[in-house]
């Protein structure tokens, strides 16, 4: 597909995700920023924006997605992210984990776990891959905390077990926090929490921490893309800091595609 061409070949529409999300705004911005006119923005869910990939993909049609790393797709397919010269995507983004205030008193032994997390995008990457690859969340999260225990030693030692006291994690349905709001919660699981995993919409997410219905997110992608919802709800959550660094948000084309930047749309 030449450049002159690729916005009539879609349309002149990038295929996104949920409507809430910090990178659909992004791309929104990233119309006016770059002068897009006649463009806009598809919403639709992270399931749907991967399906509709994957199809353009089987037949090398055109797409243009709202894309981020981690994330399965770059495994699955050849993939680039179009330059962003005005720097709409920002650069490196790292994944955060906040708790509800009062957390540390009433839950210290989850409280020291979620301060305690850190891990890769090569490790979320494997529970993706395997739930991508048709295994329940669940099933795939549990079977990375048995295959890695001196790795959630790390997080977990010296802690207190406890004896069914009830947490709610809130995360949103996107893949790469499937991956790891599944993954931590059967780490608390494990160590006696009756856990429950809440997925909304990410205002609702960040609201929830902040006034104390739930009990943590370890969702949160910053400095960029979900600064509005800190603006927001900042003050009245704990920040726990980075549990993954080496994250991107942007938009994404097969490698297929003779465009090489988000310029190349005008
Ligand atoms: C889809 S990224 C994981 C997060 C966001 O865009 O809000």
């Amino acid at each position: 597909q030449g450049t002159g061409d690729v916005g009539e070949a879609l349309n002149f529409t990038i295929t996104g995700i949920e409507p809430g999300a910090g990178i659909m705004t992004a791309a929104e911005n990233a119309i006016d920023v770059y002068g897009l006119d006649g463009w806009s923005v598809s919403a639709s869910s992270s399931a749907a924006m991967t399906q509709q990939l994957a199809t353009a993909y089987e037949s090398e049609e055109p797409i243009i997605v709202t894309g981020w790393t981690p994330h399965w797709k770059f495994a699955a397919f050849d993939l680039k992210y179009l330059d962003d010269p005005e720097g709409v995507f920002g650069a490196e983004e790292v994944i955060q984990t906040f708790a509800r205030q009062g957390l540390e008193e009433d839950h210290p032994t989850a409280y020291t776990v979620l301060d305690n997390f850190h891990w890769t995008a090569d490790e979320m990457g494997e529970i993706m891959i395997d739930i991508n690859d048709g295994a329940d969340p669940a099933e795939a999260a549990a079977a990375w905390v048995d295959a890695n225990a001196e790795r959630v030693a790390e997080w977990t030692d010296g802690v207190e077990p406890v004896d069914g006291d009830a947490l709610e994690l809130v995360y949103v349905a996107w893949d790469s926090e499937i991956a790891s709001t599944h993954m931590i919660g059967k780490v608390l699981e494990d160590l006696g929490y009756n856990v429950t995993l809440t997925p909304t919409e990410a205002t609702y997410m960040f609201e929830a921490v902040a006034n104390g219905s739930a009990d943590a997110t370890v969702a949160a992608w910053l400095p960029e893309t979900h600064a509005h919802f800190l603006e927001d709800f900042g003050d009245d959550m704990v920040d726990l800091g980075v549990n993954l660094e080496g994250a991107k948000i942007g938009l994404v084309v097969p490698s297929y595609m003779d465009i090489t930047s988000i310029e190349d749309l005008k």
